[in-house]
């Protein structure tokens, strides 16, 4: 399908950018101690113009010292900077893409340990998050902070940069400046609409005198701020027309606060959510306005664009997921898009797989973020690779060995690849981790991987295939601990529920084990008007979850009425529910129709002792059940080792 309305040039201002893909800011994790891009930085913004990017726009930067909100933010406050910050732009030129830079104040947002001296905002409110002592800065700290960020926008276009965002969204210090909830000044920067505004218009106006008039100047804001007496829409609308009063050249429509949250998403939710906020702007001013917010499949950004919804679409965290996204619809390899799935498992809550696994990176795509370091060298020896399991550790580590060169088949006993991971596409609003399997299909076909499905791999079988490398990924099965009146043969499992094999409805139903996949399944089954209650022996459930997924997965527990019943440590099953200790107290718990086993996996590696090859690798779930992140990350490390 050719989404030409996509690679369709617009300007913003006197700026021409090539096509209508942006790079929204986002930390990288890879900046230093001394407030400057590194290396690997560089590369991952320049892999994301190459990747077709028309317009990159650097993480937030800070204007001065105590407006930081992360501890190695890049810094824009003197001129020594600029030398460092001009190699980036560089990059980004050459790959043809424009380059703007985010100005950057925390505000009341900042924190003493990172800073050094007490946070400062428009009034002496502190934030919920930090809950740290706030100044309200001076009427005078106001002019010669509009000044700072002015002279900050004035060293990025001496770094060779195309234009600057200013930072007015997510609660910080320019959104606290013009938020109801935040801003309780009685000087000239407050109590209007046009006085809370007067922060940024002076601002945009500073730059453009200092910067000229032909330099480009995007306006972010969040549309709703998710807090008691925070920005709505129906604000943003008033702002976005100040902002190109003031001289702004675009908007760019965001959501959320540090404190509202919702400025990252989690997958529920949906693709777009946010698209209908920047539409009502649109309507409102005549400069264009860029779309962001979990927008991360062609034909939602083709019928965005092509609709008018917006001018521009900005997509986060779908351009850590694939760097490629704009070059794939343009070269019509869609099927080959690693299609960001809103987990956030590896580039908000970044945590690293092991200690060279640092910055951001993705789940699906742990090639993310290792743009100095990863490369693909064609092998010297080329070997024969067999795999036996197609989940995504199989398939990942398969498709990457077959692109250097070596000849690989991948064995799978059921008749689609996917393993346990295909499952966890089978709640509500997780449907995209389907797209991630049929991606890595896509790459091992392209690359010449032969995919063997049903097929019940033996060791006899396995040793006649002769392989120089057999890889073992056959996952994980469910957990079945030894609980008195448990009958292992019979008890129905959550994967019996996922994959189809058992029809629950109208039915009491007790789910034991209240992990992710239990209280996944559970919403799931509220969709057939079960009743739903959960038990686990912690005190939390769905502690390994990240914090905000799980935050909304809590909610639509609770709106769907499941009981659940934390610190509950099962003793016996019965006939209609269990036996438990609860809190010292012996319970029983009962009148259930279907009582449901969601207690974790293990792992399942039958085959390894018989094997007969040279080098044997065992990876993924079938070393150790764990979650997709790390198995993913895992096999392609082996499969750029072998
Ligand atoms: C790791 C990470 C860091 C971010 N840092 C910034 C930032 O520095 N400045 C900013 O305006 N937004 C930041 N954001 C928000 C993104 O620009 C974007 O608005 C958000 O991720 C929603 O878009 P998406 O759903 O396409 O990911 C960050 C997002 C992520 C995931
Ligand atoms: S880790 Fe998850 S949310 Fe983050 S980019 Fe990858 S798929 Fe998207």
């Amino acid at each position: 399908m050719k989404y030409t309305n996509l690679f369709e040039p617009i300007n913003i201002g006197q700026l021409t950018i090539k096509n209508r893909f942006v790079m929204p800011a986002m930390d990288s994790g890879t900046t230093t101690s001394e407030h400057l891009f590194s290396d690997q930085s560089i590369a991952y913004f320049a892999a994301r113009a190459k990747g077709g990017f028309g317009l990159i726009i650097t993480e937030y930067m800070a204007v001065v010292p105590e407006g930081i909100g992360n501890p190695k933010e890049v810094g824009l406050w003197d001129d020594s900077f600029i030398p460092n910050i001009s190699k980036l732009s560089d990059a980004v030129h050459k790959s043809n893409g424009k380059i703007f830079a985010q100005l950057h104040h925390s505000g009341m947002m900042c924190v003493q340990k990172n800073t050094g001296v007490q946070p400062a905002g428009p009034s002496a409110i502190a934030s919920a998050n930090y809950l740290e002592p706030v100044r309200e800065y001076s009427t005078k700290e106001v002019y010669e902070l509009i000044e700072k960020f002015a002279q900050a926008a004035q060293r990025t276009k001496k770094a060779g940069f195309d234009g600057v965002e200013v930072h007015g969204a997510h609660g910080y210090l320019i959104a606290q400046f013009l938020s109801t909830a935040t801003n309780k000044r009685v000087d000239e920067f407050g109590g209007s609409y046009d006085n809370r505004f007067r922060f940024a218009r002076l601002i945009i106006q500073r730059v453009k005198t200092l910067c000229g008039n032909d330099f480009p100047v995007l306006f972010r804001l969040s549309a709703e701020e998710f807090m008691d007496g925070g920005c709505t829409i129906d604000d943003a609308i008033i702002y976005a027309s100040l902002a190109q009063d003031a001289g702004a050249d675009a908007i760019h429509v965001s959501t959320g606060t540090g404190v509202g949250g919702n400025i990252v998403t989690p997958l529920y939710f949906d693709p777009g959510f946010n698209i209908d906020n920047a539409t009502k702007i649109k309507a409102n001013v005549s400069i264009p306005v860029i779309g962001v917010g979990r927008i991360n499949d062609p034909a939602l950004a083709n019928q965005i664009i092509t609709s008018g919804r917006a001018d521009m679409i900005s997509l986060g965290r779908q351009s850590v997921c694939d760097p490629e996204f704009p070059n794939k619809i343009f070269e019509e390899r869609t099927d080959e898009i690693f299609k960001c799935t809103g987990c956030m498992q590896r580039c908000y809550y970044s945590k690293g797989y092991d200690e060279s696994d640092v910055g951001i990176s993705c789940m699906i795509n742990p090639f993310s973020g290792k743009e100095s370091d990863w490369k693909f060298i064609n092998t010297a020896v080329k070997k024969k690779i067999v795999v036996v399991g197609a989940g995504p550790a199989g398939l990942e580590v398969a498709w990457i060995a077959a692109k250097r060169g070596h000849d690989v088949s991948v064995y799978e006993k059921n008749s689609t690849p996917g393993g346990n991971y295909r499952l966890a596409a089978i709640p509500p609003k997780k449907q995209d981790l389907a797209k991630t399997i049929h991606t890595y299909t896509t790459l091992c076909k392209k690359h010449g991987v032969e995919l063997h499905y049903d097929y019940e791999m033996t060791s006899k079988k396995l040793n006649s295939l002769n392989g120089d490398v057999v890889i073992l990924s056959t996952g994980s099965t469910p957990l079945l601990p030894p609980i008195k009146g448990l009958q292992i043969d019979d008890c129905i499992k959550a994967n019996d529920i996922l994959d189809g094999t058992k029809v629950i409805a109208n039915q009491n139903v007790l789910i034991i084990g209240g992990g992710l996949v239990g209280c996944e399944t559970a919403e799931f089954l509220s969709g057939y008007h079960n009743n739903i209650s959960i038990v686990d022996m912690e005190s939390q459930f769905a502690k390994d979850a990240v914090k905000r997924s799980r935050a909304v997965l809590m909610e639509r527990l609770q709106h769907n009425n499941v009981s659940m019943y934390p610190n509950t440590k099962v003793l016996e099953i019965l006939k209609d529910g269990i036996k438990a200790i609860r809190d010292d107290n012996e319970v029983t718990m009962n009148g259930f129709d279907t009582v449901i086993i969601a207690l974790g996996s293990k792992a399942y590696n039958p085959l390894e002792e018989s094997i007969q090859a040279n080098e044997v690798y065992v990876i993924g779930d079938a070393k150790i059940a764990r979650d997709a992140k790390a198995a993913i990350y895992e096999a392609a490390k082996l499969g750029l080792s072998i």
